[in-house]
């Protein structure tokens, strides 16, 4: 197994940070987790694209343009004969003596990178998961895919002890997105998910089932929905990179609708498939 560190392809277990990374010390850093299908990378521009945009968010300046880092990643794909799964990719401020402010600019922002093999989550797919709801307790920039993921973490690890998948998380009465997940609500017809703002990560996954929707005329409205609406949907679902389009049919203990996915989700988990077989060519 290989791992990219800066502009070099080395074998995992030579793939070392210093004990004073900021991205160790302050979790100052921005990441992406890109799926991996028949050995192509799905959606890469779009990961690209966000990785840039987190990375000058917080004043981090990518030392290679992202065709290089591109480039870098297939050739790890293909080093690691990855068919299907992942490849994580951060990169930190860099390594200096510990200090909040940010250090001179000759330190260099560490780049680090590696593959993992990854099935597709068949099962959930089918027949769902369940979730709890948990306030959020995060800042208020979740717009930045940063490395500071506290609040990410307990939410995910309280769903965890209950049995459960996903957290949903809520700012008092509106739902914001799940623990590493985009939520979506369907009632009468129509997809109802939290705009893109401060608030939430803008999911590239939630951009293709937008995408998607406008191109069969599934109605979509992008606003903040509240935990009453959430409680009172015909079809609650999840996407990221890593779940795709994944249904939620058990919230707190409670049945979502029938208790199984709905139409809509299903339909949205073909026309997603479809996406990826375009792209990849499974
Ligand atoms: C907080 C949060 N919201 C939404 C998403 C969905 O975004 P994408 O559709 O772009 O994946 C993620 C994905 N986080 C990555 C994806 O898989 N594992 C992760 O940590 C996330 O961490």
């Amino acid at each position: 197994k290989y791992a990219i560190v800066n502009d070099h392809i080395i074998n995992r277990e030579e793939a070392k940070v210093d004990i004073e990374d900021r991205g160790y010390q302050f979790g100052d850093g921005v990441y992406e987790v890109i799926r991996v299908y028949n050995g192509k990378m799905f959606t890469v521009k779009e990961h690209m694209e966000r990785f840039v945009r987190s990375a000058e968010s917080i004043g981090i300046k990518i030392p290679y343009a992202s065709e290089n880092i591109t480039k870098m990643l297939e050739d790890l794909i293909e080093k690691d004969n990855l068919k299907l799964g992942i490849v994580y990719m951060q990169i930190t401020r860099g390594a200096a003596p510990r200090n909040h402010a940010f250090p001179a600019g000759d330190v260099v922002p560490v780049i680090t990178a590696y593959t993992k093999e990854m099935p597709i989550p068949e099962a959930n797919l089918q027949s769902g998961v369940k979730t709890i709801l948990t306030e959020d307790i995060r800042w208020l920039r979740c717009d930045i895919k940063s490395l500071n993921l506290l609040g990410n973490i307990l939410a995910k690890q309280k769903a965890a002890e209950q049995g459960c998948y996903e957290a949903i998380q809520h700012r008092g009465q509106d739902v914001t997105e799940g623990s590493s997940s985009n939520v979506y609500i369907v009632k009468n017809g129509t997809v109802i998910t939290h705009e893109s703002n401060n608030l939430i990560l803008k999911g590239i996954t939630k951009d293709v089932i937008l995408k998607v929707c406008a191109e069969n005329e599934i109605p979509v409205e992008e606003r903040t929905f509240s935990l009453e609406e959430l409680a009172q949907a015909d079809e609650v679902f999840l996407s990221s990179t890593t779940s795709e389009v994944t249904p939620i049919v058990v919230i707190d203990e409670k049945k979502v609708g029938t208790g199984s996915p709905g139409p809509i989700t299903k339909k949205l988990q073909a026309l997603f498939k479809q996406e990826i077989e375009n792209q990849c060519g499974i």
